[in-house]
């Protein structure tokens, strides 16, 4: 049985580099590692339907904290059997973004922490409702807000496909958003949690040996 491994963070905080790097060492260990990221544009049309509404289409429905954290969960509920048969097949999936990142953004939307009711409800209709895959851990890439908002808008100059969304021009909620994301890894919510310095380098052998449960948390 593989592991599976969550990458989780503010939207440019440099997730995608991080899974790239800790993707990178765990190959070079010779080790099987299958990818994905959520929401998943262009395979999933729950994953469409957001990224449409979070650039203004389907009238008021990016408005609904709930409606969009359903169809972002949708996505995962479809993608749920083969992270499952994935698991079967390979040393490690790694995921860019699952579950925490609804109940992160929705939570903070709302102005709770991850004490609220907010992220009870994702817990009852993702971890109970739909039993999705219980990561072994989750990774959180935590980087100071201005310095994620600044990676995301150079990498909107430089790619003219990645313009920035509804929630990623939102400063203040992606301040609040770090702070659940803070308070989601304290907890260790549904999983143990690595909190890793994205400021910083970051030192992928020791993260590779975590994640590959050959290391404890510190
Ligand atoms: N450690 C780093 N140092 C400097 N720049 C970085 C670092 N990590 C990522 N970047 C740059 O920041 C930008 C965003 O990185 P990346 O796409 O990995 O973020 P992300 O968290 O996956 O974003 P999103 O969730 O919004 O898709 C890219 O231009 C990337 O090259
Ligand atoms: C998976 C997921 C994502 N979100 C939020 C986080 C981002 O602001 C956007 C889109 O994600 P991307 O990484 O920028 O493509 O959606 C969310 O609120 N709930 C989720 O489950």
């Amino acid at each position: 049985m593989g592991r599976l491994i969550v990458i989780e963070g503010l939207d440019g905080a440099g997730k995608r580099t991080l899974a790239d790097g800790l993707a990178a060492e765990l190959d070079r260990r010779d080790r099987s590692v299958v990818r994905a990221a959520f929401p998943r544009y262009g395979t999933d049309v729950h994953a469409d339907l957001v990224a449409e509404a979070l650039r203004g289409a389907h009238g008021d429905l990016a408005d609904s904290v709930h409606g969009m954290a359903v169809l972002y969960a949708l996505d995962r509920h479809g993608a749920a059997g083969t992270v499952r048969e994935d698991l079967q097949q390979h040393d490690v999936v790694l995921l860019d973004r699952y579950v925490a990142s609804n109940a992160a953004y929705g939570a903070a939307r709302l102005r709770q922490g991850a004490d609220g009711d907010f992220v009870s409800w994702v817990s009852e209709l993702e971890l109970e409702r739909f039993a999705l895959p219980r990561p072994d851990l989750q990774i959180l890439l935590q980087v100071p807000t201005a310095l994620a908002a600044g990676r995301a808008e150079q990498r909107e100059r430089s790619d003219a496909e990645r313009r920035r969304d509804r929630f990623e021009t939102d400063s203040p909620l992606q301040q609040r958003c770090a702070e659940v994301y803070t308070e989601l890894a304290e907890a260790g919510w549904w999983s143990p949690w690595r909190v890793v310095d994205g400021a910083a380098r970051v030192d992928f052998a020791e993260l590779a040996d975590v994640s590959l449960g050959e290391l404890t948390r510190e």
